[in-house]
């Protein structure tokens, strides 16, 4: 419940201004899909759409949309579900998904000046708040909001503590002193929402865009978060943008604007709430009712049951004095005292490294310690076919001394490469396609680099692909008694480090599927298989020298085949070929680093590429 203290007390002060005052507006933006028929080896793996650009089949999801709102002012789109309002504010924020949306005219512009998508992304004054925010579900909301306050916030000023007191203070603004300490997925819809709303306003934006704040939300709850949405809007100097699905007679109080899309994405009405909706509804479109929900409501019948008058208003407001009105307001400007104020100057610092770097371990450390399932499985992928092969194979020397002795050692010592290796490789790819999509998420809103989260999240998965491999590793050489060499600990040694090494190997093979995978499941149905195959390079399975000449190279790409011929060697050649031992130990920690690097290469470009896309363009069309 929103307190109707915190109403009464008006807006904390941190939400209060210092930011700078922008007039927003959008002149015939028009939309269309990028729908694809081609199949894509690529957009199969990724969600992504390329090639196939001759095969496309386009739909309109906005047609000659136009808008504009002054700081102060609540403007409410509405209109029924899949019209486009979702559309409408990801393509003004920027947040649109430009490999599936493709923005083929029209301008957006702030203070008159026109701007680009990547200008909309780096500004830290324009907060849009999604429909379906993304969130780490293993954290509290007080941790979620600690951790956006920390990386988010952009006043190099502001102490640690002071950003604390911001999330105190957005907590109790919200409402949400009861469920602080509470995890995120067991938050409730209308919880999530404000928490979303939270989570945007501690940046203190200066145009904010919120996709239906209302929706989840009790008939009080709803009116409360209006009210603090109007004291954002008119005591903070914001322009202000929503998404309205269902709008009640109560709701136009807080509103000052309206935008009715109706299907197809076409724009049937924008203008003031009060003085210019009422007669353009009633007497220029002839809509039967009294009041702007009826009108509305009998905009949004899909076209089949809608009335002729209806129909015809999308060309009726296109004529109308509203629409003339509305062009001239939003007339691009090359006013100089414009461009002073323009998007650039107000474009998101990012933290330094080692803040982030801090702050991500945090979180991932915080996230990860309730994440029981995750530790579960890997239990149970350690110890069990550690406890069964150990007794499988229990105290092989004595049980087994005949000539068979030597096969089913080297059996054994693949079986075990190859399990910790895997279990080790899917761990990654079982994580890290989730970690990037929360990445791509939040490195537009530049919280943090692709340097910081790969390291961050390396360094977190590492001690566990070490603990996973050695602890494995190590039951089964004690349970077999595999050694055969007088100084037993250190050949125990030299084994578990060399299950490492393969096993942190196959891990970077991992997270280099991973890079490129759109979700944990195609990143660990490929690395099974890639794993699977690169088994049979260990030069244990085929005579390696007999392989068609193609095939040359896999052996070679194959840490099965280093780490298997370490073990072999440390097993039976008693110390005598050293440096091939040294070579082999070379090669992993080479296959682990360009891995790595790709891995790297590949996450870096999805979260750069429309940038660069962007800048190219630019450039070219100079
Ligand atoms: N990236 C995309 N690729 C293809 N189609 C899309 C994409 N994004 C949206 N659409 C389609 O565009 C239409 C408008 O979607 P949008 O989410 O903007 O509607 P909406 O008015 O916000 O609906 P709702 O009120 O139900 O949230 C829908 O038919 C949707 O399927």
């Amino acid at each position: 419940m929103i307190s109707d203290k915190s109403n009464d007390d008006g807006v904390p002060m941190n939400f209060t201004n210092k930011h700078p005052e922008f007039t927003f507006s959008w002149s015939r933006l028009c939309v269309q899909t990028r729908d694809d028929n081609k199949f894509s080896c690529a957009a199969y793996l990724r969600g992504l759409k390329f090639d196939g650009k001759s095969q496309q089949q386009r739909r309109e999801l906005l047609v000659d949309v136009s808008g504009i709102v002054q700081p102060g002012q609540i403007l409410a789109v509405m209109g029924a579900s899949g019209v486009g309002k979702t559309t409408l504010l990801k393509v003004l924020s920027g947040l649109d998904d430009p490999s599936t949306l493709e923005l083929v005219s029209g301008t957006i512009m702030v203070n008159g000046r026109v701007t680009t998508r990547n200008e909309r992304l780096k500004s830290s004054c324009i907060g849009h708040v999604e429909q379906n925010q993304v969130f780490i579900e293993t954290m509290t909301l007080h941790e979620h909001l600690i951790f956006q306050a920390m990386l988010r916030m952009q006043s190099l000023s502001m102490t640690d503590d002071d950003r604390r007191a911001c999330v105190f203070e957005t907590i109790k603004l919200l409402g949400l002193e009861k469920c602080t300490s509470t995890i995120i997925s067991k938050l409730s819809g209308g919880e999530r929402k404000r928490l979303a709303f939270a989570t945007v306003a501690l940046t203190d934006p200066s145009i904010m865009l919120i996709d239906e704040p209302t929706s989840n939300l009790d008939a009080y709850l709803a009116k409360s978060l209006m009210d603090t949405i109007r004291k954002l809007a008119v005591e903070g100097r914001r322009s202000m943008i929503i998404v309205l699905h269902q709008p009640t007679s109560e709701m136009f109080k807080f509103i000052d604007l309206l935008c009715v899309l109706v299907q197809n994405g076409k724009q049937a009405f924008f203008g003031s709430t009060n003085s210019e909706a009422l007669p353009f509804f009633a007497n220029d479109c002839g809509l039967i009712g009294s009041s702007l929900d009826v009108y509305i409501e009998q905009l949004a019948a899909p076209e089949t049951a809608a009335s002729k008058e209806a129909l015809q208003a999308v060309e009726r407001f296109a004529k109308s004095s509203y629409a003339l009105s509305l062009d001239s307001l939003i007339t691009p400007s090359n006013n100089i005292s414009s461009l002073s104020s323009s998007l650039t100057t107000t474009y998101g610092s990012t933290p330094n490294f080692f803040r982030q770097m801090k702050w991500l371990l945090w979180r991932s450390y915080m996230a990860g310690i309730r994440n029981r399932v995750h530790t579960y499985d890997a239990l149970v992928k350690t110890f069990i076919p550690a406890v069964v092969l150990g007794l499988l194979y229990f105290n092989l020397a004595h049980r087994n001394p005949s000539r068979l002795y030597k096969t089913n050692v080297n059996a054994l010592l693949i079986v075990i490469i190859y399990v910790s290796a895997t279990t080790c490789g899917t761990l990654i790819s079982g994580t890290v396609p989730n970690a990037i999509f929360v990445f791509l998420k939040e490195t537009q809103q530049h919280m943090y680099g692709t340097l910081a989260f790969y390291i961050s999240t390396y360094l977190h998965d590492f001690p566990k692909i070490i603990l996973v491999s050695a602890t494995f590793s190590s039951i089964i050489y004690w349970c077999a008694s595999i050694s055969i060499d007088h100084n037993y600990f250190l050949h125990f040694l030299a084994f578990v480090s060399t299950v490492v090494l393969t096993s942190i190997t196959s891990a970077s093979m991992g997270a280099f599927i991973a890079s490129f995978s759109g979700s944990v499941e195609s990143a660990v149905a490929t690395t099974v298989p890639v794993l699977q195959i690169l088994v049979v390079f260990s030069d244990y399975f085929l005579d390696l020298k007999r392989l068609p000449f193609i095939l040359y190279i896999l052996p070679y790409l194959s840490p099965f085949y280093y780490g298997y011929s370490i073990l072999n060697k440390l097993q039976w050649d008693n110390g005598s070929s050293s440096a091939v031992i040294y070579f082999d130990i070379a090669m992993l920690f080479l296959l682990f680093t360009v891995f790595n690097i790709l891995a790297f290469i590949v996450i870096w470009w999805r979260a750069h590429r429309f940038h660069i896309a962007e800048k190219w363009q630019t450039i070219i069309e100079k």
